[in-house]
């Protein structure tokens, strides 16, 4: 059976446990409950902290697993990301009082706090400079208050953290985070992983995208699949009147209104949009 580890509490829990539920595995109906075993897709899932899932999967206790790109990366455990998952999104950035610090080359010499000191060792030793990492459990941002660093490195989301505590972010973001399907090179459970990642590429690509029908004038079909090229190719069928087609193709959600805009300006008409419910590509 596949094992497969989701995380039990945090930013990142609700999201993954509705993903995999849209996806048509059995999930937890207590938060409670580590194991739940889903015997007609042959996975098992263990609910776990993220950031142990980084290094469960690394090391092969189970196989595959969701967790955020930030903690793998911290975790440097030999797991590798499979796909993004479109949720939880967040950045990585230093901050500092105003104006005490403000490029990464003045980190040097300093203490950071931080919860992700992997990630940020590896970060200050690629920029070449020396300082002193000072790992904390969370609660990052008091570490300058407390006086026991002068810089930090955080997860960002909003910044209403930073802002509360008087702090600002300066240099580039270390990195751009989100949930991501993480899995061990080489594992035995190839094919298994590979179905649960067809499945959620199904989820991403449903919720990313909605299904287009319209009618529109057979002299116009060219110039209206160019504005809804879909992911292939777009459907094209004849109509009673042979002056008309039926053209039916998935259009990126952000884009929805836009492109119908666009389509009646042409001349299509019976602009129709549905959601798609499951897909697999
Ligand atoms: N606002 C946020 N705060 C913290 N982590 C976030 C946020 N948004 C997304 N994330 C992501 O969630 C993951 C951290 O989850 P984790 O459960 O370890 O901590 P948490 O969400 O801060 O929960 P807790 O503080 O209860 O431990 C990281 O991958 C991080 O990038
Ligand atoms: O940019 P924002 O929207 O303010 O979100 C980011 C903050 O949220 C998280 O803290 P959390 O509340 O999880 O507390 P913790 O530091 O104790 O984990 C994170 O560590 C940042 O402090
Ligand atoms: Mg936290």
């Amino acid at each position: 059976m596949l094992r497969l580890a989701v995380p039990n509490k945090g930013s990142l829990a609700e999201s993954a446990i509705d993903m995999l539920k849209e996806a048509g595995y059995r999930t937890r109906r207590d938060p409670k409950e580590l194991i739940v075993t889903d015997p007609d897709n042959g996975v098992e899932f263990f609910y776990l902290r993220p950031r142990d899932i980084a290094v469960y999967v690394g090391s092969g206790t189970v196989d595959a697993g969701i967790t955020g790109r930030d903690l793998l990366l911290d975790a440097g455990s030999g797991a590798e990301e499979v796909m993004a998952l479109g949720f939880g999104a967040s950045t990585f950035r230093y901050a500092a009082r105003p104006g005490e610090v403000t490029e990464v080359a003045g980190i040097s010499s300093r203490r950071v706090a931080t919860s992700y000191p992997g990630l940020v060792a590896k970060h200050l030793a690629q920029a070449g400079v020396q300082a002193d990492v000072v790992r904390l459990d969370g609660a990052v941002e008091t570490a300058i208050t407390l006086g026991v660093a002068d810089v930090i490195a955080d997860v960002v989301e909003t910044g209403t953290t930073l802002r509360a505590q008087g702090l600002e972010p300066f240099g580039e973001p270390i990195l751009r985070s989100e949930a991501v399907f993480i899995r061990r090179p080489g594992t035995q459970q190839t094919a298994a992983v590979e179905t649960v990642r067809r499945r959620l590429v199904g989820v991403v690509t449903a919720r990313h995208y909605v299904l287009m029908d319209y009618d529109c004038p057979a002299s116009l079909v060219e110039k209206a699949c160019s504005l809804t090229p879909g992911l292939e190719s777009p459907t094209v069928s004849p109509l009673q009147n042979p002056e008309w087609v039926a053209v039916r193709s998935m259009v990126p959600r952000s884009q929805t209104n836009r492109v119908m805009d666009a389509l009646y300006d042409l001349g299509a008409r019976a602009i129709l949009v549905t959601e798609i419910s499951a897909c697999r590509l």
